[in-house]
């Protein structure tokens, strides 16, 4: 087995060794025969820290080579000296496993360069064309080796069977991972990266001279935002028209950040919130839900008083057509094993992070920070969302932030689903919308804004003459073609939809009475 690391703090190699140790307690039959030879590069820098990491490799592999080294038998070569090219590139060819043990670190190319190396070597007789590699998932290149044996490097007792299988992998497995880590190596090569930044340049910029720039926020938070020649604020006057002449209404409203303030202490809806509510509900052509990623007992209990109200709960995880009306659960199965993964290290983000918390929800994991230092907060918050990504790479969930929290939840399930299921069932109903207002402020509404601009995208075909409005909160770039100020703005505009009468303006009747007047 061959390791190449830089001595630093990160990279794991204490534990690499103490990982040997154990398969060579575990499995005596070893013993003779697995050798680990890890290059520790020089240090790129100096230190106590670096001294200690090296004192530690020193001690470590001299415990276990004299514990179980024999006479021309040395079970760790540790060669902690400049090794040229040639010579690395010789120790990787002949390796039959690699092992990448970083507890850290940023993307590591060393299992890309093994697998080339045992590919392409022409120093051997045959060239192999066939290797393992136990990689440690807290490294950036392990999402894009799915042929690795991943483990989490603090395991000891892990690494150590990881190795113990990569020893006794049969050949045509070793010669299958290899085919396809040697095939994502050799077509994801430096010409491929350049031409897809470039090519993702190109989309952020298309379209850049027609859009027009707002400079919005203050202080740190200041940004210039680019947005699209059509965006405009969405005005009573304008949407009433559209409201009075449709018969079939779907409203759908995000909760936090779009009727109920983000900064307000009780998050339950105000009185002013539940009667709006209750008058666009008692129009028999409206359809309104609530679209959260709030948990259905705190809307049910929130949203008691009103009867006709649709509400999506944990982004469409749960839904109900009206209050007495059963809740549905979205039609896959779902599987939460995932959950035993993002909670440990959700955990340790919490511990790191004062003021914050794990939430629990019945279909997701949630880790606020809304109470813990503005900057720190959301520094953790990037950085827990890279290692979530990273650990669950393999899961089938989806990871993202929100309005300070970083998100959980199983994949094909989100906002966006609710909005086509619902159309979908109105469609199936006889009852297509012919007006369909979305509001919400956050990423997660997004996703149903998407799915009603862009009919392409979404498998419900709304009919031609039907009026959409998709409107963000807060003036930012979205695939909304509206926005509204702030919830005040919201509560107006849905005030205004209330008070605008239903019915189509009757041809005024003049009824002329002479009674009594002759
Ligand atoms: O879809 P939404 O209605 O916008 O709900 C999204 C999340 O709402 C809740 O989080 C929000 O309120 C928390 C305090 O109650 C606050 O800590 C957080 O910053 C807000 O984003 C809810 O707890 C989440 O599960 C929802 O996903």
């Amino acid at each position: 087995m061959v390791g190449v690391d830089d001595i630093d703090l990160f990279k794991g190699i204490g534990l690499k060794f103490l990982a040997m140790e154990q398969l060579l307690v575990e499995h005596p039959e070893l013993r003779g025969r697995a050798v680990l030879v890890q290059i520790a590069n020089p240090a790129r820098s100096e230190g106590r820290d670096i001294q200690e990491v090296q004192g530690e490799a020193r001690a470590i592999s001299a415990r276990v080579n004299a514990r179980f080294g024999t006479p021309g038998y040395t079970p760790i070569v540790l060669i902690d000296r400049a090794v040229s090219v040639h010579e690395k590139a010789a120790y990787y060819a002949a390796a039959e496993c690699c092992v990448v043990s970083a507890v850290r670190d940023g993307l590591n190319r060393i299992p890309y360069i093994y697998t080339v190396c045992r590919q392409e070597s022409t120093g051997l007789e045959d060239a192999p064309k066939r290797s393992v590699i136990v990689l440690s998932e807290f490294v950036g290149c392990s999402p894009s080796l799915s042929g690795a044996i991943r483990v989490n490097p603090w395991s000891v007792e892990s690494m150590a069977e990881a190795m113990n299988a990569a020893l006794r992998m049969p050949e045509a497995e070793q010669r299958l991972r290899h085919e396809k880590h040697y095939k994502y190596v050799s077509t994801h090569d430096v010409a491929y990266w350049a031409k897809s930044f470039d090519q993702d340049l190109q989309r952020a910029c298309k379209d850049h001279f027609s859009r027009r720039h707002w400079g919005i926020g203050f202080g740190m938070s200041f940004k210039v935002v680019a947005l699209g020649p059509n965006f405009r604020r969405l005005s009573v006057d304008h949407i009433v028209p559209s409201y009075r002449k449709s018969d079939n209404r779907l409203i759908l409203l995000d909760y936090d950040g779009t009727v109920m303030p983000e900064g307000s202490i009780d998050k339950a809806p105000t009185n002013e919130v539940i009667s709006v509510l209750n008058r666009l509900c008692e129009d028999p052509k409206n359809r309104v839900f609530i679209v959260s990623g709030r948990g259905k007992d705190e809307l049910s209990k929130w949203f008691a008083p009103c009867e006709k109200l649709g509400i999506a709960a944990e982004h469409g995880y749960f839904t109900r057509w009206s209050r007495d009306s059963p809740w549905e659960t979205c039609g896959l199965a779902v599987d939460f094993d995932w959950k035993k993964t993002a909670e440990p290290v959700m955990r340790l983000y919490t511990e790191a992070t004062d003021g914050s918390t794990i939430e629990h929800k019945e279909s997701a994991l949630v880790w606020h920070h809304d109470e813990a230092d503005p900057d720190f907060g959301s520094c953790q918050a990037k950085e827990l969302l890279d290692h979530l990504e990273n650990v669950l790479a393999n899961e089938p969930v989806v990871v993202k932030r929100g309005q300070h929290i970083v998100e959980v939840n199983p994949q094909g399930i989100s906002k966006g689903v609710v909005v086509d299921n619902l159309l979908s069932s109105m469609v199936s109903r006889g009852k297509a919308p012919d007006f369909v207002l979305c509001i919400g402020d956050d990423r997660s509404d997004e996703d149903m804004f998407e799915s009603i601009v862009c009919p392409s995208n979404s498998s419900v075909k709304l009919p031609a003459s039907s009026e959409v409005f998709a409107c963000t909160v807060g003036k930012k770039p979205s695939m909304a073609k509206y926005y509204l100020d702030d919830t005040v703005d919201v509560i107006k505009m849905l005030q205004g939809l209330a008070n605008a009468p239903s019915q189509r303006p009757r041809q005024v009747q003049l009824r002329v009475s002479f009674e009594g007047s002759l």
